[in-house]
């Protein structure tokens, strides 16, 4: 992926979040506040509360407790626009399959009144190493990891600073995954982004995150550093999302001697 003009990342405060679904606490009065820049993964098993939790920061869902802010400001303030300001990624991208990827793509620029989108569109294809004739293509004619790519291309179209990405790379196969998350932690670091990232996938997140954070019914049970989490591991919950990455390293490691 190559360069482009986009924001810098925000830093997001969260604050005694919770949400409810039949009086169970799907987000359990979470606290988290995340710097600027940083890259941060939510792991934890199903039904921990991941998704919920990344779609109260852009109001996906509205918690029924707590408070959020990107950058100091509350993100229902009528001036803050999410749509511009919050890039989305989802598994399997959600790409409108009866829209060329051009079409796709500018999906977020008319919203977002964004002068000139047939550049932006250009410009964004650079960005996820799409060739510019993929533009007249339609979704069905792209393997998963272009579509992905494209997913990328409409999220970071509007120029948002904050990344929220649920399983972004959870329907690719093992090369395209490792290839692709590889380049989005690149473009990560040079555009200077926040993000936030779901992923069931802990040796994704050991190896691209900068931080941690591992849910269980709703609450936070660890939130460390990859290096801190796998030398000193934590509870029960962690320990068993770390053994796995673990043990597949060590067995491979064994075959290599
Ligand atoms: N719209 C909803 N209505 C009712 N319950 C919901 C709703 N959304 C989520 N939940 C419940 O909230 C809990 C957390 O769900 P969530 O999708 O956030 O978990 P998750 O960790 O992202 O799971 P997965 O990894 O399987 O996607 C689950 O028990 C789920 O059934």
């Amino acid at each position: 992926m190559t360069d482009g003009n986009l924001n810098r990342g925000p830093g997001v405060r969260l604050k005694d979040v919770s949400r409810i679904y039949a009086g169970r606490a799907a987000v359990d009065a979470i606290t988290l506040d995340i710097a600027a820049g940083s890259f941060v993964a939510l792991v934890g098993s199903s039904g921990s509360g991941k998704s919920t939790l990344l779609k109260t920061i852009n109001r996906l869902v509205k918690p029924n407790t707590g408070t959020i802010e990107i950058d100091g400001v509350n993100p229902t303030d009528a001036a803050y626009s999410v749509r511009r300001k919050i890039g989305y990624v989802i598994q399997g991208t959600g790409l409108f399959p009866h829209l060329d990827v051009a079409a796709n793509i500018a999906m977020g620029l008319r919203i977002a009144r964004v002068r000139d989108p047939q550049r932006r569109v250009n410009d964004m294809l650079k960005l996820v190493d799409l060739p510019l004739d993929y533009a007249s293509r339609m979704p069905d004619t792209l393997s998963g990891g272009q579509r992905q790519r494209v997913g990328f291309a409409r999220a970071l179209a509007t120029g948002p600073g904050l990344m929220l990405m649920d399983e972004p790379f959870g329907a690719l196969d093992p090369v395209t995954r490792d290839n692709l998350s590889t380049a989005y932690r690149a473009l990560h670091d040079r555009l200077g982004l926040t993000s936030i990232m779901v992923t069931h996938d802990m040796a994704e997140a050991l190896l691209i995150a900068d931080r941690i954070v591992v849910l269980d019914t709703g609450k936070i049970v660890a939130d460390a550093a990859p290096v801190d989490l796998l030398n000193n591991g934590g509870g029960p919950i962690v320990n068993a999302l770390i053994a796995v990455p673990r043990g597949q390293a060590e067995r491979i490691a064994k075959m290599l001697t």
